[in-house]
């Protein structure tokens, strides 16, 4: 899309109802640049901030329509914990974010979990709950304390739903704990491999350590709150951290139980677009039930002279992302009744 035509100028239609940015996979450390484990595409630790920085400085120029901006996870990167500077690299991705005129609603990511316990991340700035909507008389949509969801209704009859992709993980999680015993149990059945985070020879690779899934108990909120926004006729975003559909992502970052979540999303009408991170090339696929599936390229592998971020604008029959960059521009219409 050209830089300086209006969203609108797409169909016609001036104005969008609102809009939102959309950012991941920053993975902000203070070092030289390096490649990823397997040694294929280059990370710029040092210069991500400066991606943020300019993404911050264009979403701030843009219309008043910016009602919000997602942060879909991996903040600042795990070599942060290593050299012993997490605190300090957040602070200094945070003081970035603060300069942002729109709220934000932060994801977590595999690299939180590897700079910060559960239990940190709950009481920290990258806990945003507080943002969160609640549906009166409704309990079941209430999300436990758990595992990191809510879900926010920026316009009438629009909701988003923020997931945990690391409720079922190794990650973050008091290794005496039942929950993270029954998880290494699983995920050793699943990777028999010596090192958790090699996906070499598995049939489903994407059982390493670095992904993670949905619980049960989670599952279940997920499903009440699509059942009260299917009665409720409102269109609804769902983001999380790792993508659940295997066209729209390399096949060693999906979900491990992807499958489950796509089956409650299928089961109901009003899910229009599910927006993730994680596996930095991107990726895009419109699934056999007309949900939309974004995973947002990581500015963390993104060369200094391009960028990775985007602007969607909503409007009642579609979405546009307005992408820059290593982001490409999107139409994505809402599926007929
Ligand atoms: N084959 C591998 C891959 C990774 N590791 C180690 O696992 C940790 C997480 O890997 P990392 O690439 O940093 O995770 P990201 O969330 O940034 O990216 C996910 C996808 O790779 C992106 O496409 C880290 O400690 C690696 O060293 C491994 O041991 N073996």
């Amino acid at each position: 899309m050209d830089q300086n035509s209006s969203p609108g100028a797409i169909d016609g239609i001036s104005e969008p109802c609102f809009s939102f940015g959309v950012i991941s996979d920053i993975q902000y450390a203070d070092l030289e640049d390096g490649y990823n484990f397997v040694g294929t595409r280059m990370r710029y630790y040092r210069y991500s901030l400066h991606h943020l920085q300019g993404a911050i400085e264009e979403w701030n120029e843009e219309s008043n329509h910016l009602f919000f901006v997602l942060q879909l996870g991996d903040i600042i990167d795990g070599f942060n914990a290593q050299y012993k500077v997490s605190e300090e690299s957040l602070q200094n991705v945070l003081k970035e974010f603060e300069k942002l005129k729109a709220p934000v609603h932060h994801t977590w990511g595999n690299h939180e979990f590897y700079n910060f316990s559960r239990d940190y991340l709950r009481n920290s700035k990258l806990n945003t709950k507080f943002l969160g909507d609640q549906i009166a008389h409704c309990p079941e949509t209430t999300p436990s304390e758990n595992y990191y969801t809510y879900h926010f209704v920026p316009f009438p009859k629009f909701r988003f739903i923020l997931l945990d992709a690391y409720d079922l993980s190794v990650l973050g999680m008091d290794q005496s704990s039942p929950k993270y015993q029954d998880c290494m149990k699983m995920l050793k059945e699943k990777n028999p491999n010596k090192e958790l985070n090699n996906p070499q020879g598995l049939s489903e690779p994407r059982f390493v350590q670095y992904n993670g899934g949905f619980s049960q108990d989670q599952l279940d909120w997920f499903n009440a709150v699509l059942t009260f926004s299917d009665t409720n006729q409102e269109k609804v975003v769902v983001v999380g951290h790792v993508p659940i559909h295997p066209d729209a992502s390399d096949d060693t970052c999906l979900a491990w139980n992807y499958r489950d979540a796509l089956s409650i999303i299928w089961s109901h009408k009003c899910v229009v677009c599910f927006l993730a991170g994680h596996s930095h090339d991107g990726g895009y696929c419109i699934d056999t039930h007309g949900v939309h599936h974004i995973t947002l390229e990581g500015v963390i592998e993104t060369p200094p002279e391009s960028q990775a971020f985007g602007t969607v604008h909503v409007y009642p029959d579609k979405m546009v992302l307005k992408g820059r960059g290593r982001v490409p521009d999107r139409i994505m219409y809402y599926k007929k009744d």
